[in-house]
């Protein structure tokens, strides 16, 4: 069982300057971790949330309204020490790991630097055979990785010495924020398996945040689909993908390139436009279709409204039956 980390009711407000502001998420819930290990995709355009959705589960963001807590404690409010098991459990993969990297340092510092600020090996011996153990973890050969500068090795070798270094703080939760975007297509495979290993043999939990439906299909159990700051549309990723319930999830869905020669690619296609689906200032809410999905509607105040944190756990408690 590992730690939760749970976002409840948050929505974050920025201030946009001349009296006007910006709602860049709307009373979001989501369930991060727990009794089983899961992968929540977060799937969404240019502009919907993802940033700072990712921004907000790591604690560098306090919400508007709203409040996100690990193990049980709000987050903005840790206690030094908790602060500490926080950062250390709660680990970021970012898209281009040439940026996470100071191109003057030779790679072995940002994994040995953490391990030493955390206090997790008693000597420099310890550290490069943790080093090592967790580098061979992804694929990687210690001896062609060690000592050298971010710019010698390749897109997808740093974006594996990034899950590494995540890894090698034993964290319950790993945030990877669109993972393989920039990874050349040949490799994404690679990167989502270990990402999906990840769950599978070290039982974390992630958040997959992407605009790719095809990868999210790939890895998650659940899929949240983000627009407009707004959840539309959150299930199973085999649901969401096969048989949508928003017409803004189908919408997205049409868009991806089809690989049928007879349906013809939509590349040229402008994506769904980010206000159709959304009434200017609708007070939306997340209605249940079936025990494990739930779709954005307007407000009813005859019907009880649900979160994505409790369709998620639906989800899972599905899972764990099969
Ligand atoms: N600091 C800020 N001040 C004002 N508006 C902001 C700020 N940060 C984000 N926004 C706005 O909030 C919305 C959501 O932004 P966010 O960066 O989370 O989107 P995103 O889905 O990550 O987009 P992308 O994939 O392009 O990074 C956008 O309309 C953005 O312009």
């Amino acid at each position: 069982m590992s730690k939760l980390l749970e976002v409840r009711s948050a929505s974050v407000v920025f201030d946009t300057g001349g009296g006007s502001s910006k709602r860049a998420l709307d009373d979001i819930s989501l369930e991060i971790g727990g009794p089983t290990p899961s992968i929540t995709a977060v799937v969404g355009e240019s502009g919907s949330g993802k940033s700072t959705l990712i921004r907000l589960l790591l604690g560098f963001q306090h919400p508007t309204d709203g409040e996100v807590s690990y193990n049980g404690q709000n987050v903005a409010t840790l206690s030094s020490s908790a602060a500490r098991t926080f950062r250390r459990e709660v680990q970021a993969i970012f898209q281009d790991p040439f940026d996470a990297f100071n191109p003057f340092y030779k790679i072995d510092h940002p994994l040995v630097t953490p391990l030493k600020a955390f206090g997790l090996v008693a000597s420099r011996d310890e550290a490069y055979e943790r080093i090592e153990r967790t580098l061979r973890s992804v694929g990687l050969d210690p001896a062609n990785t060690l000592g050298k500068y971010p710019h010698q090795l390749s897109g997808g070798q740093r974006q594996r010495v990034m899950i590494a270094r995540s890894l090698l703080l034993d964290p319950q939760i790993v945030l990877a924020d669109e993972p393989v975007s920039m990874v050349d297509a040949s490799l994404r495979a690679t990167i989502l398996d270990i990402l999906y290993g990840l769950k599978q043999e070290l039982g974390i939990s992630l958040v997959y945040v992407t605009h790719d439906l095809t990868t999210a299909y790939q890895v998650a159990d659940t899929i949240v689909v983000l627009h407009g700051g707004h959840i539309m549309e959150v299930g199973p990723s085999e649901k969401v993908i096969h048989d949508p319930r928003h017409a803004y999830t189908r919408a997205l869905i049409e868009a991806v390139p089809s690989p049928d020669p007879d349906k013809p690619w939509n590349l040229e296609e402008e994506p769904p436009s980010p206000d159709a689906f959304l009434s200017a200032g609708a007070d939306l809410a997340l209605y249940a279709t079936e025990p494990d999905r739930a779709i954005a509607a307007p407000r009813r105040s005859s019907e009880p409204a649900v979160t994505a944190a409790s369709i998620q756990r639906a989800v899972m408690a599905q899972k764990a039956q099969q």
